[in-house]
């Protein structure tokens, strides 16, 4: 049994080391939740939300969060005994969306849960690979720093590159990054920046080559993305779209993508992320294990998960000094010719590193069981 009797919320911030630019909008600092459960024998699980400080992506952001976490879940949370982590997604089934907020508490249990059967996450999910593929998100609407970026991540080792893309900056964009790099992986993420008026736009990137497109069309589109893969041979891939394994169905059902990222937080958790894996599998569509700029913590739920045998596909999975100056792991998560280890250790196989996470916490909260 999972009995929590202590949570600890920690709000961190921290300055990327270079700016993260698409049609949304630049995100120059990174604020995330790290949660910390303690069970009845001192047994810690880590979980980190991943919601933004502003709702450009999904709808949540850093604080409804935190008001979802502190006064909705974690109270049932510390009053309640699980015998499996996935019985969570079932107690909040009455609690709608907030995906994020949900996600960051249980990969948390999933963490305390694995350690506590002296497992490593991937074994319990039942990860099958011991290394996964890395790769690199281009995050700039200039050229020549994209060009910059693309020689420097594949000297890294990364094994693609996503461009971020919007009808301001497409097909030229594109053709010079094509003209110097002739065969590095490559693809593009729209964040929904087209519409079905521009089917014309997004045929003309059929000759460049790209592994897929993902998130052409509308964040909760499933219908227009079946009718513009139609008239596309670039593969669809589906990111903002896919919340649960219902609209997978549906994606599926309408032919709407040929490819699905799957991201923990924007399903809710990895209960949800393990099941639409699985009914991907069955179906034969290629699933990679997408990315949230996110802090070590996360990458390492990632990593756990991006091990199950579906994840065919290089990830948006990168090393610890990616994007920060130093993660806040015990030690950092490294990369070595474009793949990186699943760890082996109990639970994620991380813990936190006190000192880092003091020097970048910007709010604490403890809440006991018997304070709930
Ligand atoms: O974590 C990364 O490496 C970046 C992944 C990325 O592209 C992204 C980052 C933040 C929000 C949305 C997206 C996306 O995939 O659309
Ligand atoms: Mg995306």
């Amino acid at each position: 049994m999972i009995d929590i009797v202590k949570a600890q919320v920690s709000i961190i911030a921290m300055p990327l080391k270079q700016p993260f630019s698409t049609h949304l909008g630049t995100v120059r600092e990174r604020e995330a939740i790290i949660i910390e459960l303690w069970d009845r024998e001192g047994e810690v699980g880590y979980g980190e939300t991943v919601a933004f400080s502003s709702p450009w992506y999904t709808e949540e952001t850093v604080k409804t969060a935190y008001h979802i976490q502190k006064d909705f879940i974690l109270p049932v949370v510390l009053q309640k005994k699980f015998a499996h982590p996935s019985e969570f997604t079932r107690e909040f089934s009455s609690l709608r969306g907030n995906p994020m907020a949900k996600s960051g508490i249980e990969t948390a249990l999933w963490d305390l849960y694995a350690k506590k059967q002296g497992k490593s996450l991937s074994t319990i999910l039942g990860g099958e690979r011991n290394e996964v593929r890395a790769g690199a998100v281009v995050a700039t609407q200039d050229v020549t720093d994209a060009l910059k970026q693309i020689e420097q991540f594949s000297e890294q080792g990364f094994e693609r590159m996503k461009l971020k893309i919007s009808p301001a900056n497409d097909v030229e964009f594109i053709k010079a990054i094509r003209r110097e790099f002739p065969d590095v992986p490559l693809m593009a993420d729209a964040n929904s920046a087209y519409t079905l008026d521009d089917v014309d736009r997004l045929r003309a990137l059929d000759e460049f080559d790209l592994l897929m497109i993902e998130q052409p069309l509308g964040t909760t589109d499933i219908v227009e993305h079946a009718i513009l893969q139609k008239q596309i041979n670039t593969p669809i891939c589906l990111d903002e779209s896919i919340t649960n394994v219902h609209d997978v169905k549906s994606a599926i059902q309408l032919g709407s993508c040929q490819i699905i990222n799957i991201k923990v937080g924007r399903v809710g958790g990895l209960t949800n992320a393990k099941q639409i894996h699985d009914l991907c599998q069955e179906n034969q569509l290629q699933v990679w294990c997408g990315g949230m700029i996110e802090f070590g913590i996360s990458k390492a739920h990632n990593l756990a998960l991006a091990s199950l045998p579906a994840f065919t596909l290089p990830g948006d999975l990168s090393p610890s000094t990616h994007y920060w100056e130093e993660d806040i792991l015990d030690r950092p998560i490294e990369m070595e010719k474009g793949k990186i280890t699943v760890p082996t250790l109990p639970g994620i196989g991380f813990s936190l590193n006190e000192r880092r996470v003091e020097e970048v916490r910007l709010h604490k909260e403890i809440i006991t069981s018997h304070m709930t």
